[in-house]
């Protein structure tokens, strides 16, 4: 098993913009899973929903994981899908292999994130909000719904922090025990 680094939190919340940042301070490869899981299925995360439904996405995801976890070689910066720890066992991977960051956003800043154009699009969990009769407010409430029923999974994490810059971000991870 390795050590990675590996970020979990709601869509929006940074995981693959602070994770290629993180990577870069530390000097570690990056690695975002939706993007391995692409690259694997040769179709884009809505292609996939729209082919095998969430399930066959979770099925990939949790394939993809249990590979990362298990390579050899250096350890990465992970950035992972936000329903990543919510499946399966893979919390119970993702603690086995590394050091766990929940990037905990407050909802009103994912929500203002999100409400850009084309977030919901590569989002397959996010489009019914977008077609909605009040988008602004499916997609509250989405975010609102979607952190109750993952908070209990994000919560494990060893540090959760609200991201921001990088160097502070590396402090507090190795003042809660990171060693890069
Ligand atoms: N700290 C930040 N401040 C403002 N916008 C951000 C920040 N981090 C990410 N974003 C923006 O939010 C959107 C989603 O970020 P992303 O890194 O893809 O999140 P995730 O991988 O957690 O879904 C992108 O448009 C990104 O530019
Ligand atoms: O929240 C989720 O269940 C998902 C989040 C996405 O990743 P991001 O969190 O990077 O948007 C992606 O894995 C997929 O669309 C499902
Ligand atoms: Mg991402």
């Amino acid at each position: 098993m390795s050590n990675h680094l590996y970020l979990i939190g709601l869509p929006a919340s940074g995981k693959t913009t602070l994770g290629r940042q993180l990577a870069a301070h530390y000097g570690r490869g990056f690695l975002d899973l939706d993007h391995r899981i692409v690259a694997e299925a040769g179709q884009t995360i809505p292609e996939i929903f729209a082919s095998e439904g969430e399930a066959g996405f979770r099925q990939r995801e949790a394939a993809a994981l249990a590979a990362v976890a298990s390579q050899p070689g250096q350890p990465l910066v992970v950035a992972t899908g936000g329903g990543t720890p919510c499946f399966f066992d893979n919390l119970a991977v993702l603690h086995a292999s590394g050091f766990v960051l929940w990037l905990d956003v407050p909802p009103h800043e994912l929500l203002r994130r999100l409400a850009r154009r084309n977030q919901a699009a590569t989002r397959p969990l996010l489009a019914a909000t977008a077609t909605a009769a009040t988008p602004q407010q499916a997609l509250a409430e989405w975010l609102a719904r979607t952190l109750e029923a993952r908070s209990g999974f994000y919560a494990q994490a060893r540090l959760r922090h609200p991201g921001g810059e990088v160097a502070e971000v590396a402090a507090a991870l190795e003042a809660a025990g990171f060693r890069p």
